[in-house]
Parts: C-alpha cells; structure tokens; sequence
C-alpha cells in the first residue's frame, strides 16, 4: 500500500473552506467536486494506457488511449456520490459502479447495503471514491470486496484521512497493489471516531442530516 497526500496551495485553500461549519451545502458539493479533480489527477498517475496512432490535419503520429477494459470508478454511497462528477469530469470513459457502505455510528461495525458492480473484476483498475477514511473499517471492506472480485489494483481518493485508520490499512494490506491518494492527514480520532479537526459528516454536509 502506498500513500500520496497532495500538496497544493488550490487544494489546500479549498480543504479551509468545506471545513468550515459555516459552508452551506450547495457550496460544500462545488468545492468537494473540485477538489476530486484535483486529487484525481494524481491519482490517475498510473492508469493503463497504450500507444495509438492518428492523424493530425498535419501528419501521422503516436499518442495515447487508455487500454481496456477502461477504468472503473467505484463511488460508496452516500458521502462518495459527491465526488464522482469531479471524477468522471476527468475519466469520461470510465465505467462506475456502487457500493453502499455505512457505518454503524455506535458499534462501528460496517453494514454493506447496496451492490451494484461488475461480477467480474478480473485485470480491471479500480479507483475508489470516499471522501473520510476514520478507522479505516468501511475503505478495508470495500477493498477486500474488490479485490475478491478479480481487481488487479485499487486507488482510493479520499479527502481527509486519521492517522489510525491509515495504520490499520497499512497493517492489513501492506503487499496489496493498494494507493490512497488524500488532500490531508488530520490529527486523530475523537472518543466518537469522527477525524479531528475534520470537517463533520461529509454525508451530512453534502445530502442533509438524516435520521
Ligand atoms: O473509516 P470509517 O470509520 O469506516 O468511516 C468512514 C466512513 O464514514 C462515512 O460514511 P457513513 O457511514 O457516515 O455513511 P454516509 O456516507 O451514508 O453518511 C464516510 O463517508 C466513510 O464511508
Ligand atoms: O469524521 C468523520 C468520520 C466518519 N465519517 C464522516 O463523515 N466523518
Ligand atoms: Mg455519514
């Protein structure tokens, strides 16, 4: 497992805003779309590509396609929803699939409510989107998920990640074709596991408090 954490003045500049409690929703799904792109950039390093051949107005040349089968992006429902047109803005091609995770708030346990993905993963590329990684439960199911599905490799976008979560991956998936890609490494967990200083529920701020 390798860890990125991009550091840019845009996107630290947009992480201030969406941090704060006083950003409205409507501007919290502007900013945590920009900042996918961002991030996304980045983290499409390493996608899969192979030479093609076309013609300019002026002559023959050799540029760049991705290869297929193209890449799968993967949104887990609610929080990540918010991030996938800043994604697929970047990867138009790209092929999405869900995944509905959340976690239970007292017990932490993480139910997996919703699957909507390819039966066969064999080979495929996959990029993961979830803006918080807290303990790390909801990111390590879902990587195992897709890796039992036949995925050759796995890159999650995250915005803000705590420290102990990203140890608790580090630990489970150490020789996992694995990249984490994040705006920032916060401070710590609270008693509740919420990322301090964080920005909140992400779910919430983006789609309204539920019960
Ligand atoms: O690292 P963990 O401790 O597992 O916590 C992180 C998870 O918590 C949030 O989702 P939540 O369960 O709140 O669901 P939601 O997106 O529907 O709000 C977040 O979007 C992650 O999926
Ligand atoms: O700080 C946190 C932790 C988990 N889920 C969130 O949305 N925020
Ligand atoms: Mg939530």
């Amino acid at each position: 497992m390798r860890t990125f954490v991009v550091d840019h003045p845009l996107v630290a500049h947009k992480l201030t805003v969406l941090r704060d409690k006083n950003t409205p929703s409507p501007v919290f799904r502007r900013l945590t779309e920009e900042l996918v792109t961002l991030l996304a950039y980045e983290a499409t390093r390493e996608v899969r590509t192979e030479p093609v051949e076309i013609e300019t107005p002026v002559t023959r040349t050799v540029g760049t396609a991705f290869t297929k089968p193209t890449p799968l992006v993967v949104p887990i429902l609610r929080a990540g929803l918010g991030m996938l047109e800043g994604m697929t803005k970047l990867v138009p091609t790209a092929e999405v699939g869900f995944l509905g995770m959340a976690r239970d708030e007292e017990t932490l346990d993480i139910i997996t409510y919703a699957e909507r993905l390819p039966d066969d993963l064999t080979g495929r590329q996959v990029f993961v989107l979830d803006p918080m990684l807290a303990t790390g439960g909801t990111l390590r199911e879902a990587i195992k998920f897709l890796f039992r599905r036949g995925a050759s490799d796995v890159t999650c976008i995250c915005l803000l990640a705590a420290p102990e979560g990203l140890a608790k991956l580090e630990d489970e998936l150490s020789d996992a074709n694995v990249k984490i890609v994040l705006a920032s490494i916060d401070e710590k967990l609270n008693e509740k596991a919420y990322i301090v200083p964080g920005l909140g529920d992400a779910g919430d701020r983006l789609y309204g408090v539920t019960g």
